[in-house]
């Protein structure tokens, strides 16, 4: 299946998680340049998180993969994305396209991340809008904590 494609990215921790999810949301991208996607229409949106990291937690987890479907899953599913704060603004990185959809949740998912005391790390955010166009999201060296 296409959406089981996932691109690899290099590291040498000692442990990689990767958790798939759908979900289902709306959006309109209110510029002359999105055409007919000034519209309001929805996607089953397919998401891919990559967590890394070299140490477990007492469970003998990197991260529970239930809690990185509530974060993300919980939030988007069946909403309007222009209706949440990170998205209601007119300034690039806050229209909901693929490319910012997928930095949003990488900033989520870390913020979520940085609370944890086995210091697990998200490598790349995979956010595939339709079944020919996706984007991936990965943090740049400086963003490392
Ligand atoms: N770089 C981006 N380009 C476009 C985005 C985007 O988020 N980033 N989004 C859209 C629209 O929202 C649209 O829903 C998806 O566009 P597209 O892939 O063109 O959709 P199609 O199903 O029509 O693709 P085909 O391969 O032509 O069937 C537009 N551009
Ligand atoms: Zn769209």
């Amino acid at each position: 299946m296409l959406q089981q494609f996932y691109p690899q990215v290099f590291h040498d921790y000692r442990y990689e998680l990767n958790k798939d999810m759908n979900l289902a949301a709306a959006h309109f991208i209110p510029d002359a340049e999105a055409g007919v996607c000034q519209q309001m229409h929805g996607h089953t949106y397919f998401i891919n998180v990559t967590i890394v990291g070299d140490e477990l937690d007492r469970t003998g987890f990197l991260v529970n993969f239930k809690t990185l479907k509530e974060e993300i899953h919980k939030r988007y599913d069946h909403s309007l994305l222009n209706d949440h704060e990170a998205f209601a603004g007119d300034q690039p990185d806050t229209i909901p396209t693929t490319e910012v959809v997928a930095a949003q949740i990488w900033q989520q998912v870390d913020a979520l991340l940085a609370e944890r005391p086995n210091r697990p790390y998200c490598l790349q955010v995979l956010v595939r809008e339709t079944p020919t166009s996706y984007v991936t999201y990965r943090p740049k060296k400086e963003d490392h904590r």
